[in-house]
């Protein structure tokens, strides 16, 4: 038996806007931060549980105070054990349980952030448990166990526990083989690392040029700051690319939808493989209507949809061809699970967000589960990879040729170092102390 009886939230942010990392037409200097939950239980230094919720920098404090008003409300002075052997209701309790913070949501924005931390941090210290990554826990479990951890409220006219059951069953027989293939060959990869819009044409050509070498195969442009600048930035990207590799582009909901509609019969040119985030994460029809529109290429969203109502009607009114979602941002590990099941009785293949600090350590095992127990598909998957921040976690991220391998340290993948603990503290650590 485990006993939480603490929780610290820390307001962690790291410097990225003084070079631009991450930046993009919307995000045009972002500090990547994190709302970092440690969840403390009676076996003290032998078991914690840490979690994260990424932000932008400003804010991150704010998700930090609704992460802890949570944490008392819900968490502290549980068993472990009382939570995850019926992980569905407990988490519809969290998002719906104290109607006053519900109205703070219900289930999105920064309550919906805290949520994530929080359940994040959860998995994490059962997987620690477990002695297992989170990935191989979910992989473990039986179709049963799995639909236990799901709430299926507002999805049931999407998919229902006994057909997510079935699907689950259906795929028992590959799981081996697909873990040992994960092990061999990793998962296929694409890389935002040349594309941040802050970076000047000749860094991005670089950076390209790197990567080609380095084996990646697919590259991610930002665009939408200008479009006349989105022509010759994906003409560079394409010298270094040539044409048997892929270039995607993401436009960080800065458009309308005729506009995107425009700029994307512009940039046909180049054979992009999607246009992400085309207009605002929440226009459903609108992204339907530039899917119609612009040919070939495809839509892909998710990293700012909220929760799995949001996706369930991406799914219903075949609005996107690339789902992805963000396990951050969605309620954790349980409302991915949701939202897993959904992409695939649909047939959506799904390529989550990494592009935020702790997003490509998450990411890497929800679509390694995805692969081995739910979709049992490569087709069309590439996970997101970004090349900066990877040093402050303690478990080091093996990425080759383009392709990501499995983790083997027990837990979710995202514990960050003591030391960048405190060195990236906001206000107080020494990153931060001389600049506010
Ligand atoms: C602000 C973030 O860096 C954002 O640009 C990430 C993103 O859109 C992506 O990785 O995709
Ligand atoms: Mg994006």
């Amino acid at each position: 038996m485990v006993k939480i009886t603490d929780v610290v939230v820390k307001d962690i942010r790291f410097p990225t806007s003084r070079n631009l990392d991450g930046s993009d037409a919307m995000n045009e200097a972002p500090d990547y931060s994190a709302t970092y939950v440690i969840l403390k239980t009676d076996k003290g230094e032998a078991l914690s549980g840490h979690g994260l919720t990424f932000t932008n920098g400003r804010g991150n404090n704010l998700v930090v105070a609704a992460a802890e008003t949570l944490a008392k409300s819900f968490v502290i002075g549980k068993e472990l054990g009382d939570i995850t052997k019926d992980f569905g209701t407990f988490w519809h309790e969290l998002v719906a349980g104290d109607s006053q913070l519900r109205w703070l949501g219900p289930e999105k924005g920064l309550v919906h952030l805290a949520t994530a931390a929080l359940v994040n941090a959860l998995w994490d210290m059962w997987a620690k448990s477990e002695g297992k990554p989170v990935w191989k826990l979910l992989a473990d479990m039986t179709p049963e166990e799995l639909v236990r951890c799901v709430d299926f409220t507002y999805i049931e006219d999407a998919i229902t526990p006994h057909e997510a059951l079935a699907m689950l069953k259906r795929k028992e027989a590959g799981k081996a083989a697909r873990e040992a293939e994960m092990h061999e060959k990793g998962f296929p990869a694409y890389s935002t690392a040349a594309g941040w819009l802050g970076y000047s044409e000749e860094k991005m050509r670089r950076l390209a040029r790197e990567a080609v070498e380095g084996g990646w195969t697919h590259l991610k442009q930002k665009v939408g700051a200008d479009i006349e600048q989105d022509v010759e930035r994906a003409r560079i990207l394409r010298e270094e690319l040539g044409w048997d590799r892929h270039l995607m582009m993401d436009a960080n909901q800065i458009w309308g939808v005729e506009e995107a509609i425009a700029n994307m019969r512009r940039l046909a040119e180049f054979d992009p493989l999607w246009i992400e985030e085309p207009t605002s994460p929440d226009d459903i029809l609108g992204h339907k209507a530039i899917r119609d529109s612009i040919g070939n290429i495809g839509v892909a969203t998710g990293e700012h949809a909220h929760n799995r109502v949001m996706f369930k009607q991406f799914f219903q009114a075949e609005a996107f061809d690339f789902c992805q979602l963000d396990p951050a941002r969605l309620g954790g590990v349980n409302e991915v699970l949701a939202v897993l099941l959904m992409a695939a009785k649909y047939d959506v293949p799904v390529c989550p967000h990494g592009g935020g600090v702790g997003l490509c350590q998450y990411s890497l095992n929800i679509v390694l589960f995805d692969y081995i127990a739910v979709s049992g598909s490569l087709e069309n998957r590439v996970l997101e990879y970004v090349d900066h921040l990877h040093e402050n976690f303690e478990e080091p991220l093996t990425v080759k040729n383009g392709r990501y391998f499995p983790g083997s340290m027990p837990g979710y993948g995202a514990t960050l170092k003591a030391d960048s603990q405190e060195r990236f503290a906001f206000p107080d650590g020494v990153e931060w102390a001389e600049t506010v």
